[in-house]
């Protein structure tokens, strides 16, 4: 499809027109009507980009900074964003959480923390089957609100391009919330405290505290000593991700860079493929290779050296520092014996990209009750088996991908907070995967903070 693209700043964005190759594209929607398809792609094209391509580039050079060793990315959002769910409170407890699961690395840890949301783009989901059955009525499964709605009838579950208008301008409200909060004074290091508030008093939250404390006399010395710079610790960097799925959302964004003449996809600072979608000659691995924003691509337990290296050669030929992560989602039984020995195959090539931990997706269950679930533990088992891989392969544990939500929910079993099995459907909100609620995540960054400081074998 030729991408008709106004150029809106003048500045950095221009017109182009791309020929996209007919490769197969797996798990892509089935839209009805063609005609209403190419109006909404065009109205797609036309809208303003979401991210600036300059902003992309910031956040290679901080990735090129998490393969080099010298900082760590945390990663973390809905496993599905649904266009309900975009609501103030909402985008700021998950923003409060990741602020204070990376303030709780970097004490811990003493190193830079490049935070990304899963968020703002989210909102397509691949699935394992194309349909569902309810009690003898079979129907599209739901693939997220890009594309068809989760109510079990046939009118919700029909694939509607009107709903990639509606991501469009989901994504849109949410980074503007999200810049607003990251910039404009709520971020500032001296509100550690402000952060917890409103959340529920569990172990993980005191334990916050007492860190927050020890920060807040550390800000103030430094403040007194005239060494800290104010408007500094006002903003942070945030940075936005999405898995790129859905082709007819992602193609019409891409939009040429007026200052180097590249294309970027600008629905989002960061984009993965994952992996359901990443065989060598589809159309998704092809996609990520022609844009230049930080890619990251995931790995399951089947993935071998030369399947690695083939994907580092189509999307990363240049090796251009923090181009290219891979996120590994290995499960806790696997990625002790599977991890280690993929990373050694892979010799000093594995040190020209970043290595990601997901320690959500390859731990996922049905609980008696119907529910999938995780358990916390085999959560922090995985990313143990990360760091201790990453130990004996000489090679830099760099970040951790999480599916979080700043709510009080009970997806994921375990924790400090002792959710069980049976209580797993008192309070399940997702539309797709089990989230860590926010006592598990900030537990978990308590735990990833103490490996990072001692190490892991
Ligand atoms: O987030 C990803 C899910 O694991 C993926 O969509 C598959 O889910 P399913 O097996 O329920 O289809
Ligand atoms: C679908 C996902 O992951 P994966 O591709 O690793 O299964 C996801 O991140 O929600
Ligand atoms: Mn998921």
């Amino acid at each position: 499809m030729g991408v008709v693209s106004i150029d809106l700043t003048g500045l950095a964005l221009g017109t182009h027109d791309v020929d996209w190759p007919d490769l197969a594209a797996l798990q892509q929607p089935t839209w009805g009507d063609p005609v209403a398809l190419a109006q909404t792609l065009s109205v797609l094209a036309s809208y303003p980009p979401l991210v600036f391509a300059g902003e992309a580039d910031q956040l290679r050079e901080r990735m090129a900074q998490v393969a080099a060793g010298n900082a760590f990315t945390l990663q973390g959002g809905d496993c599905a964003e649904t266009l309900s769910e975009v609501t103030g409170p909402n985008i700021r407890d998950r923003i409060k959480t990741i602020l204070q699961m990376a303030v709780v690395l970097t004490y811990g840890a003493g190193m830079p923390i490049v935070k990304v949301g899963r968020m703002a783009g989210q909102f397509a989901k691949p699935r394992s089957q194309d349909t569902e059955t309810r009690d003898g009525v079979t129907l599209p499964a739901y693939r997220g609100d890009m594309v068809n709605g989760f109510e079990f009838t046939p009118e919700a579950r029909r694939h509607d391009p009107e709903r990639l208008l509606r991501s469009y301008h989901a994504s849109s409200a949410t980074l503007n919330l999200v810049r607003g909060f990251t910039s404009g004074g709520f971020a500032d290091l001296r509100s550690v405290h402000a952060w917890n508030r409103g959340f529920i008093k569990g172990p993980a939250q005191k334990r916050y505290e007492q860190m927050a404390n020890e920060i807040d006399r550390a800000v103030r010395f430094l403040e007194a000593s005239g060494v800290a710079d104010a408007e500094e610790m006002r903003r942070v960097e945030f940075y936005s991700a999405h898995e790129a799925l859905v082709l007819d959302y992602e193609r019409p964004m891409v939009r040429r860079d007026h200052r180097t003449g590249l294309l970027y996809d600008t629905s989002a600072h960061l984009l993965w493929i994952g992996e359901r979608t990443r065989d060598l000659d589809g159309a998704h691995l092809d996609f990520i290779s022609r844009i230049h924003n930080p890619v990251a691509i995931k790995l399951g337990p089947g993935a071998d050296r030369d399947t690695v290296l083939a994907i580092m050669d189509k999307v990363d030929p240049d090796r251009i520092p923090g181009r290219l992560s891979f996120i590994t989602r290995m499960g806790a039984q696997r990625i002790r014996d599977v991890l280690p020995a993929l990373l050694t195959s892979l010799g000093e090539e594995a040190r020209r990209v970043s290595w990601i931990c997901d320690p959500m997706h390859g731990n996922t269950f049905t609980s008696p009750g119907g529910f999938k679930t995780r358990r916390f533990e085999d959560v922090v088992e995985e990313v143990r088996g990360f760091f201790a891989a990453h130990a004996e392969a000489g090679t830099h544990p760099g970040g951790i991908h999480v599916e979080l939500t700043g709510n009080d929910v009970t997806e994921c079993v375990g924790g400090a907070g002792e959710i069980n099995l049976a209580d797993v459907g008192l309070r399940y909100e997702t539309l797709c995967d089990p989230r860590l609620n926010h006592q598990q995540s900030l537990e978990l960054a308590f735990l990833v903070a103490e490996m990072l400081e001692r190490g892991v074998r």
